[in-house]
């Protein structure tokens, strides 16, 4: 039983990270027929498409950010769930040595990863137990760059852009529109959103996480949920937010709400926004055994998709200008760049992300970064037998987090240009223009893609800092991103900012009595 139930999580894990589950995909295939061919949202649709193809033929992680591993649990009277608890602890140890896994586990205040995803509160593991003759376990990946974009609203408030929202079905209203609003496409939008109603600061976060849980394709038995759902998905999407926050039809691909009491003076509406990468699956369990009886949430005929970034990238690159960055980078170079340009690097490009930019901002860098690129990037890495280091997966992370530092390190090392998702904000704005920078956007999520650019590992430092926070110095071809905010003071995430704040702001009048 023991071996059959360790077999089972760690084939629930691995599916789980490589293979987006089919009610996903049907909705990100329905985002793609809305958008218009040769348009950066098709073109990042297509690089999200064919990543998720990529990721299914490797076996290799969707995105590199395979989250905190959280787990659902519901055991028949009887079953041991410390025998269970046990088996996901070896499954999730295993899936980290395999690449499967990001070692994500990292202690809060000493920074140290400890390396196989284990650690104080990592997984979460939650168990129920029911009636029912099967054991039930499900699972959500779900990454930090779009956890960081949930949120509670504490009713009444006033909401930017919407007014007051009060204690009523529209108020919930109002915070849900706004909940997609503020996330932008920081949470590597087109995403989905989980809405918990009531309950206290925890639990009604618990309950929104639940209903990630939900099948894409369910309808609230609820009638007035039924409404809101579909409601907030058709008006979201006239935010004109889009894809990776560059604009377009598509902006939220599903949004479920629950609801739960609360006590008398509390009225909390908690959101969770995951991202499009939105790895959950689930398995029914023989309790005899362990064997997996059913695989959840795989209902319905395969949904695969075409090879076809390469060619919207070339048709949105038709419209501006194609351009070949090599590091190092001129001055001159960069000035000439503007927003909307479609970039090809080849050559070299350094990553670093968190811990890198808080020591780079009072210590020197082991490497010259004077004219080169850096990648907001938390890889995953494998070494070989030969003790070579390879990437597993290696998409870009949420660059906002690096404002405060950002602007001082690519002046105090030359660095001229920066690339990540999501944008960033003034005060980078500010420097790219007073030093000669660009940041480029690549498309979140596409961790597939993107690796295969990589051709070689050239080095590695910082390593103390752990695998994702270390600095790869990474050889590449045609690695494609957009120019979104350039050393002319223009911003395409200002702007689009700016617009959907705008388009929020019609849905001012209530519409739920
Ligand atoms: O940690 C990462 O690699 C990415 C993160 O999920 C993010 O969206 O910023
Ligand atoms: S990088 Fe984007 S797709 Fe990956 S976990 Fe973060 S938010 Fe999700």
């Amino acid at each position: 039983m023991m071996e059959q139930l360790k077999e089972s999580l760690y084939q629930l894990i691995v599916e789980t990270s490589t293979n987006l589950p089919k009610d996903v995909r049907r909705a990100i295939a329905k985002a793609k027929t809305r958008e218009n061919s040769g348009t950066r949202a098709a073109m990042s649709l297509a690089t999200i498409t064919e990543n998720i193809q990529m990721a299914d033929e490797n076996v290799s992680p969707i995105c590199q950010d395979t989250g905190m591993p959280t787990f659902k649990i519901y055991t028949p009277v009887g079953v041991n769930q410390l025998k269970i608890k046990d088996a996901i602890y070896w499954a999730i140890v295993e899936a980290t040595k395999h690449g499967k896994l990001r070692p994500n586990s990292v202690d809060s205040l000493t920074g140290e990863n400890s390396g196989n995803n284990l650690g104080e509160g990592n997984p979460v593991i939650k168990f129920e137990q029911w009636e029912n003759d099967y054991i039930d376990v499900r699972l959500i990946l779900k990454g930090g760059g779009c956890e960081n974009k949930n949120i509670q609203y504490s009713l009444p408030c006033e909401v930017e852009g919407l007014g007051r929202a009060g204690r009523d079905l529209d108020g919930i209203r109002k915070c849900i529109l706004h909940s997609v609003y503020q996330a932008q496409g920081q949470g590597c939008s087109a995403g989905v959103i989980g809405v918990g109603i009531g309950g206290d600061r925890t639990s009604g976060y618990e309950l929104a996480k639940a209903q990630l849980f939900r099948s894409l394709d369910d309808e609230n038995p609820n009638e007035q949920l039924r409404e809101l759902e579909e409601y907030i998905v058709e008006n979201a999407n006239k935010l004109g937010i889009g894809t990776m926050g560059f604009g377009g039809e598509t902006t939220l691909l599903g949004c479920k709400v629950g609801t739960i009491h609360r006590i008398p003076a509390s009225f909390f509406v908690s959101v969770a926004y995951n991202c499009w990468a939105y790895r959950r699956l689930g398995v029914k369990l023989n309790p005899d055994t362990g064997e997996i009886q059913e695989w959840l949430y795989q209902e319905g005929e395969e949904v695969t998709f075409p090879k076809e970034a390469e060619k919207e990238e070339e048709k949105v690159e038709n419209q501006t200008k194609e351009v070949v960055l090599q590091a190092p980078i001129s001055e001159e170079q960069i000035r000439e760049l503007k927003v909307g340009d479609v970039v090809r690097i080849t050559g070299m490009m350094y990553t670093g992300r968190d811990a890198i930019h808080k020591y780079l901002s009072d210590h020197d860098c082991e490497v010259d970064l004077n004219g080169q690129i850096i990648y907001h990037c938390g890889p995953v890495m494998l070494k070989d037998e030969d003790e070579k280091w390879h990437v597993a997966a290696a998409g870009p992370t949420t660059s906002i987090r690096e404002e405060p530092y950002q602007g001082d390190i690519m002046k105090k090392f030359g660095i001229r240009a920066v690339m990540g998702k999501g944008g960033m904000g003034p005060k980078t704005l500010a420097a790219l223009k007073e030093h000669g920078g660009v940041y480029l956007n690549a498309i979140g999520g596409a961790a597939q893609y993107y690796a295969e650019c990589v051709q070689a590992v050239e080095g590695v430092n910082y390593t103390q800092f752990g695998i994702p926070e270390a600095m790869w110095h990474l050889r590449v071809k045609d690695f494609t991103a957009v120019v979104t905010m350039d050393s002319h003071g223009n911003s395409l995430h200002q702007d689009v900012d700016k617009s959907s704040l705008e388009k929020l702001a019609q849905f001012k009048e209530p519409v739920f009595k």
